[in-house]
Protein backbone atom coordinates (compact mmCIF):
# COMPACT_ATOMS: atom_id res chain seq x y z
CA UNK A 1 0.00 0.00 0.00
CA UNK A 2 1.01 3.58 -0.51
CA UNK A 3 0.45 6.14 2.11
CA UNK A 4 0.91 10.28 2.08
CA UNK A 5 2.61 11.26 5.42
CA UNK A 6 2.83 14.86 5.79
CA UNK A 7 5.53 15.64 8.37
CA UNK A 8 4.20 18.84 10.62
CA UNK A 9 6.37 18.06 13.96
CA UNK A 10 7.58 21.73 14.52
CA UNK A 11 6.08 23.86 17.52
CA UNK A 12 8.46 26.95 16.26
CA UNK A 13 7.53 30.01 13.83
CA UNK A 14 10.29 31.71 12.67
CA UNK A 15 7.86 34.13 11.54
CA UNK A 16 7.44 35.43 14.85
CA UNK A 17 3.96 34.32 14.43
CA UNK A 18 2.32 32.62 17.97
CA UNK A 19 1.16 29.07 16.57
CA UNK A 20 3.43 26.92 14.07
CA UNK A 21 3.90 28.33 10.59
CA UNK A 22 1.79 25.23 9.21
CA UNK A 23 -1.49 26.41 11.04
CA UNK A 24 -1.32 30.27 9.58
CA UNK A 25 -3.92 31.08 7.05
CA UNK A 26 -3.75 31.66 3.59
CA UNK A 27 -6.51 32.94 2.01
CA UNK A 28 -9.32 31.79 4.17
CA UNK A 29 -7.90 28.25 5.67
CA UNK A 30 -4.61 27.21 7.46
CA UNK A 31 -1.41 26.29 5.16
CA UNK A 32 -1.42 22.39 6.34
CA UNK A 33 -5.19 21.96 5.21
CA UNK A 34 -3.99 22.52 1.31
CA UNK A 35 -1.15 20.27 1.57
CA UNK A 36 -3.55 17.69 3.23
CA UNK A 37 -6.60 18.17 0.63
CA UNK A 38 -4.28 18.08 -2.15
CA UNK A 39 -2.81 14.82 -1.03
CA UNK A 40 -6.19 13.75 -0.12
CA UNK A 41 -7.01 13.97 -3.72
CA UNK A 42 -4.78 11.14 -5.08
CA UNK A 43 -6.65 7.65 -4.93
CA UNK A 44 -3.65 6.11 -5.48
CA UNK A 45 -2.88 6.64 -1.73
CA UNK A 46 -4.34 4.75 0.69
CA UNK A 47 -4.28 7.01 4.07
CA UNK A 48 -2.63 10.33 4.86
CA UNK A 49 -0.87 10.41 8.40
CA UNK A 50 -0.03 13.78 9.92
CA UNK A 51 3.01 13.75 11.98
CA UNK A 52 1.80 17.16 14.56
CA UNK A 53 3.21 18.07 17.71
CA UNK A 54 1.94 16.19 20.67
CA UNK A 55 0.74 20.30 21.95
CA UNK A 56 -0.78 20.53 18.93
CA UNK A 57 -2.66 17.04 18.04
CA UNK A 58 -6.00 18.35 19.31
CA UNK A 59 -5.82 21.65 17.39
CA UNK A 60 -5.02 19.79 13.95
CA UNK A 61 -7.83 17.28 14.74
CA UNK A 62 -10.68 20.36 15.01
CA UNK A 63 -8.83 21.42 11.48
CA UNK A 64 -9.44 18.25 9.69
CA UNK A 65 -13.15 18.43 11.36
CA UNK A 66 -13.58 21.90 10.40
CA UNK A 67 -12.12 21.79 6.72
CA UNK A 68 -12.17 18.36 5.39
CA UNK A 69 -15.31 16.81 3.95
CA UNK A 70 -16.57 14.42 6.44
CA UNK A 71 -16.61 11.40 4.17
CA UNK A 72 -12.73 11.79 4.14
CA UNK A 73 -11.83 12.01 7.90
CA UNK A 74 -11.49 8.07 7.96
CA UNK A 75 -8.66 8.51 5.89
CA UNK A 76 -6.44 11.24 7.80
CA UNK A 77 -4.17 9.79 10.83
CA UNK A 78 -2.73 11.82 13.36
CA UNK A 79 0.84 10.80 15.28
CA UNK A 80 2.54 12.52 17.51
CA UNK A 81 5.41 14.02 16.54
CA UNK A 82 9.16 13.24 17.32
CA UNK A 83 11.91 15.66 18.16
CA UNK A 84 12.69 16.07 14.61
CA UNK A 85 11.38 15.37 11.19
CA UNK A 86 12.83 11.92 10.63
CA UNK A 87 12.12 10.75 14.22
CA UNK A 88 8.57 12.43 13.05
CA UNK A 89 8.66 9.94 10.00
CA UNK A 90 9.71 6.87 12.54
CA UNK A 91 6.36 7.33 14.57
CA UNK A 92 4.37 7.58 11.59
CA UNK A 93 6.22 4.25 10.40
CA UNK A 94 5.58 2.26 13.50
CA UNK A 95 1.69 3.49 13.28
CA UNK A 96 1.57 2.20 9.99
CA UNK A 97 3.10 -0.95 11.11
CA UNK A 98 0.61 -1.56 13.56
CA UNK A 99 -2.73 -1.15 11.95
CA UNK A 100 -1.84 -2.24 7.98
CA UNK A 101 1.10 -4.92 9.34
CA UNK A 102 4.39 -5.21 7.49
CA UNK A 103 3.75 -8.52 5.49
CA UNK A 104 3.52 -6.67 2.56
CA UNK A 105 5.94 -3.83 1.50
CA UNK A 106 4.67 -0.47 1.52
CA UNK A 107 5.58 2.90 0.62
CA UNK A 108 5.23 6.11 2.01
CA UNK A 109 5.03 9.64 0.42
CA UNK A 110 6.78 12.17 2.52
CA UNK A 111 5.68 15.91 2.35
CA UNK A 112 6.06 19.24 4.28
CA UNK A 113 3.29 20.70 5.88
CA UNK A 114 4.69 23.60 4.96
CA UNK A 115 4.49 23.42 1.42
CA UNK A 116 1.12 24.14 0.18
CA UNK A 117 1.59 24.33 -3.12
CA UNK A 118 2.50 20.94 -3.59
CA UNK A 119 0.75 19.38 -7.24
CA UNK A 120 -1.40 16.62 -7.84
CA UNK A 121 1.58 15.89 -11.31
CA UNK A 122 4.22 15.89 -8.33
CA UNK A 123 2.67 13.39 -5.86
CA UNK A 124 1.55 11.14 -8.97
CA UNK A 125 4.74 11.00 -10.33
CA UNK A 126 6.41 9.88 -6.39
CA UNK A 127 4.21 6.82 -6.46
CA UNK A 128 4.76 5.84 -9.69
CA UNK A 129 8.73 6.43 -9.20
CA UNK A 130 8.94 5.12 -5.81
CA UNK A 131 7.31 1.32 -6.78
CA UNK A 132 10.46 1.46 -8.77
CA UNK A 133 13.17 2.97 -6.75
CA UNK A 134 12.59 2.56 -3.49
CA UNK A 135 13.62 6.00 -2.45
CA UNK A 136 13.01 9.41 -4.28
CA UNK A 137 13.26 13.10 -4.06
CA UNK A 138 11.78 16.40 -5.84
CA UNK A 139 14.72 18.74 -6.55
CA UNK A 140 14.96 21.96 -8.87
CA UNK A 141 17.99 23.12 -10.59
CA UNK A 142 19.83 25.57 -8.05
CA UNK A 143 19.86 29.20 -9.80
CA UNK A 144 21.96 31.09 -7.40
CA UNK A 145 25.72 30.56 -7.15
CA UNK A 146 25.85 27.83 -4.30
CA UNK A 147 28.81 28.75 -1.55
CA UNK A 148 30.29 26.57 0.74
CA UNK A 149 31.57 28.09 4.19
CA UNK A 150 32.90 26.55 7.74
CA UNK A 151 32.31 29.47 9.34
CA UNK A 152 30.22 31.74 7.72
CA UNK A 153 32.62 34.41 7.28
CA UNK A 154 35.01 33.11 4.24
CA UNK A 155 34.07 31.26 1.36
CA UNK A 156 35.58 27.97 1.24
CA UNK A 157 34.45 26.55 -2.43
CA UNK A 158 32.00 27.17 -5.11
CA UNK A 159 30.69 23.80 -6.22
CA UNK A 160 30.28 23.96 -10.25
CA UNK A 161 26.37 25.13 -10.25
CA UNK A 162 25.65 22.80 -13.02
CA UNK A 163 25.31 19.80 -10.68
CA UNK A 164 23.85 21.75 -7.67
CA UNK A 165 19.72 21.65 -6.91
CA UNK A 166 17.74 22.24 -4.75
CA UNK A 167 15.83 19.51 -2.56
CA UNK A 168 12.09 19.81 -2.49
CA UNK A 169 9.07 17.16 -1.05
CA UNK A 170 7.94 14.71 -1.73
CA UNK A 171 10.54 12.47 -0.86
CA UNK A 172 9.10 8.63 -0.96
CA UNK A 173 10.20 5.79 0.09
CA UNK A 174 10.14 1.93 0.56
CA UNK A 175 9.03 1.76 4.52
CA UNK A 176 10.74 -1.13 5.24
CA UNK A 177 14.08 0.68 3.49
CA UNK A 178 14.05 3.47 5.02
CA UNK A 179 13.18 2.59 8.84
CA UNK A 180 15.95 -0.40 8.75
CA UNK A 181 18.58 2.08 7.37
CA UNK A 182 17.71 4.56 10.21
CA UNK A 183 17.59 2.71 12.83
CA UNK A 184 21.30 1.35 11.41
CA UNK A 185 22.59 5.53 11.65
CA UNK A 186 24.86 6.24 14.35
CA UNK A 187 23.65 9.13 16.67
CA UNK A 188 26.44 11.43 14.99
CA UNK A 189 25.03 10.03 11.67
CA UNK A 190 21.44 10.85 12.51
CA UNK A 191 23.32 15.05 13.78
CA UNK A 192 23.34 15.72 10.48
CA UNK A 193 20.60 14.66 9.04
CA UNK A 194 18.21 17.69 7.44
CA UNK A 195 15.87 15.86 5.20
CA UNK A 196 15.21 12.02 4.87
CA UNK A 197 16.59 11.28 2.09
CA UNK A 198 20.33 11.65 3.39
CA UNK A 199 19.48 8.85 5.75
CA UNK A 200 19.52 6.99 2.17
CA UNK A 201 22.89 9.22 0.83
CA UNK A 202 24.94 8.41 4.01
CA UNK A 203 24.93 4.52 3.59
CA UNK A 204 25.25 4.75 -0.38
CA UNK A 205 21.74 3.77 -1.37
CA UNK A 206 20.81 5.04 -4.87
CA UNK A 207 18.08 8.01 -4.60
CA UNK A 208 16.31 8.91 -7.74
CA UNK A 209 14.98 12.45 -8.12
CA UNK A 210 11.69 13.92 -9.52
CA UNK A 211 11.89 17.18 -11.53
CA UNK A 212 10.15 19.93 -8.66
CA UNK A 213 8.52 23.05 -9.50
CA UNK A 214 9.54 26.52 -8.47
CA UNK A 215 6.53 27.26 -7.20
CA UNK A 216 6.67 24.16 -4.65
CA UNK A 217 8.20 27.02 -1.64
CA UNK A 218 8.68 26.00 1.77
CA UNK A 219 6.92 28.85 3.82
CA UNK A 220 10.10 28.96 6.37
CA UNK A 221 10.42 33.14 6.51
CA UNK A 222 8.49 35.92 6.60
CA UNK A 223 9.21 37.21 3.67
CA UNK A 224 8.43 33.58 2.29
CA UNK A 225 4.75 33.79 4.15
CA UNK A 226 4.33 37.11 2.10
CA UNK A 227 5.35 35.40 -1.51
CA UNK A 228 2.71 32.86 -0.66
CA UNK A 229 -0.20 35.16 -0.16
CA UNK A 230 0.47 36.78 -3.21
CA UNK A 231 0.40 33.18 -5.05
CA UNK A 232 -2.94 32.31 -3.47
CA UNK A 233 -3.95 35.22 -4.26
CA UNK A 234 -3.40 34.44 -7.97
CA UNK A 235 -4.79 31.51 -8.04
CA UNK A 236 -1.86 28.80 -7.55
CA UNK A 237 -3.30 27.12 -4.40
CA UNK A 238 -5.80 23.82 -6.01
CA UNK A 239 -8.86 24.26 -4.52
CA UNK A 240 -10.61 22.41 -7.19
CA UNK A 241 -12.29 19.94 -4.38
CA UNK A 242 -13.83 22.66 -2.72
C1 LIG B 1 12.92 18.30 3.37
C2 LIG B 1 13.27 19.68 2.93
O1 LIG B 1 12.09 20.38 2.60
C3 LIG B 1 14.11 19.59 1.67
O2 LIG B 1 14.47 20.85 1.24
C4 LIG B 1 13.97 20.47 3.99
O3 LIG B 1 15.21 19.89 4.28
C5 LIG B 1 13.14 20.62 5.25
O4 LIG B 1 13.79 21.45 6.17
P1 LIG B 1 13.13 21.94 7.54
O5 LIG B 1 14.29 22.37 8.36
O6 LIG B 1 12.39 20.76 8.09
O7 LIG B 1 12.21 23.07 7.21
Amino acid sequence: MIFGVIVAGGVGSRLGADMPKQFLKLADRPIIIYTLNTFLQCPELEDIYIGVHPEWLEYMARLVQEYIPEQEWLRVHLVPGGTERNETIMNVIKQIEQEFGNEEPHYIITQDGVRPFVTRRLIEEHVKAVLQYDAVDTAIPAVDTIILSEDGRTVKDIPERKYLYQSQTPQSFRMDLLKNLYLGLTQEEKGILTDACKICIVRQVPVHIVAGEVSNMKITTAADYKIAQVMAENGELDTKSW
